[in-house]
């Protein structure tokens, strides 16, 4: 569907691009002909992606072991990028979540999720806006959101609140940054079934599911997340600016998605706490 070198000579960063989604775009990325620097916790999975991606697509392929949740080490990430040359394009894709009732976070717990989910998002942008902007080079920032943004979401408020926050980061920093060169855009999308998703929200016992619940009767396909993320970063993007792109099969116009959660009795929530102090 795009030129193959749509995104030839791109240095791409996209946090979490070891697994899941993160996996998917840094593929098709990839195979559009951009250079690709992933991060993440794991080095093991880093690794093992970024293997892959040599072997299909002859790719360059950098891998940082960082954990977003620290300012200095974003920084120092960062200016490792830098000393091989400007990085074109940021993807914020890296989050955590899980289902609670809210009533029974901790901080620790909220944090827990705010604390990748939002601030490691907010200094990677940083990080990368202050350097395109000391050396007059065009950005792309992507944020990987979700459709919590327009329908608030029950059972996963910290989640809800930090896609929210990077929303506001997108449009504030589309008006701000544009002047200097740098473009903001995001995508909401909606149920895209990977290991780390179905883990922390699809325990047993949820309703069958989203794709049930979807008007169009499925879930979506990595395939299409990543085809929209490379339009989006591309130059033929260039004058989508501030903007989110809901990508959930019209799912949120019918449900935020949680309220089968309503229906969980007490029992079903001691259950589920007991299960995580277990694992
Ligand atoms: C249509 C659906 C749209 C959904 C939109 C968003 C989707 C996603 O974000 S999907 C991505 C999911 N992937 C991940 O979450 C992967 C990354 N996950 C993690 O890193 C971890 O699992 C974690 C952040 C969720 C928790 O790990 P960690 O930071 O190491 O936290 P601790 O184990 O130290 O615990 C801290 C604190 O949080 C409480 N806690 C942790 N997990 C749960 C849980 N499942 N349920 C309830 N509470 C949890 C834990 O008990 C600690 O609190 P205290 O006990 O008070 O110390
Ligand atoms: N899948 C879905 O249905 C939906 C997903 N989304 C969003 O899509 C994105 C990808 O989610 P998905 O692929 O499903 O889930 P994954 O669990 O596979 O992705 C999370 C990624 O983030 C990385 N990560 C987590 N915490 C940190 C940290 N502190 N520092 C660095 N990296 C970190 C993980 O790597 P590591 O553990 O090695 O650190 C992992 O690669 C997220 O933003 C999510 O909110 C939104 C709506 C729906």
């Amino acid at each position: 569907m795009f030129e193959k070198s749509l995104l030839a000579h791109k240095r791409i960063l996209v946090t979490g691009g070891g697994s899941g989604l993160g996996a998917a775009m840094s593929h098709r990325f990839a195979e559009l002909g951009a250079e690709l620097l992933i991060c993440g916790r794991r080095s093991a999975t880093l690794d093992e992606t970024a293997a892959q991606l040599r072997a299909a697509y002859n790719a360059k392929v950098h891998t940082f072991a960082c954990d977003i949740r620290d300012a200095n080490a974003v920084a120092d990430m960062m200016a490792a990028i830098w000393q091989d040359g400007p990085l074109d394009i940021l993807v914020n894709n890296a989050a955590a979540t899980f289902i609670a009732q809210s009533e029974h976070l901790s901080a620790r717990a909220a944090d827990a999720i705010l604390a990748p989910t939002l601030h490691g998002a907010m200094y990677c942008t940083l990080e990368a806006g202050r350097r395109w902007i000391e050396s007059d080079h065009n950005g792309v920032v992507l944020s990987i959101l979700s459709t919590s943004t327009i329908t608030g979401r029950a059972f996963t408020m910290p989640s809800a609140m930090a896609k929210s926050a990077l929303l506001a980061m997108t449009k504030s920093l589309a008006v701000e940054w544009g002047p200097k060169g740098v473009r903001l855009v995001a995508i909401a999308p909606g149920p895209f079934p990977t290991p780390g998703a179905t883990g922390q929200l699809h325990p047993e016992g949820r309703d069958s599911g989203p794709a049930a619940r979807n008007p169009l009767g499925r879930v979506g396909e990595h395939s299409e997340l990543a085809n929209l993320a490379s339009f989006l970063i591309s130059d033929q993007a260039g004058y989508i600016n501030g903007e989110m792109v809901v990508q959930d099969g019209g799912a949120h116009l019918r449900s935020s998605g949680a309220e089968d959660l309503l229906h969980w009795t007490d029992t079903q929530w001691a259950a589920q706490r007991t299960a995580r102090a277990k694992s």
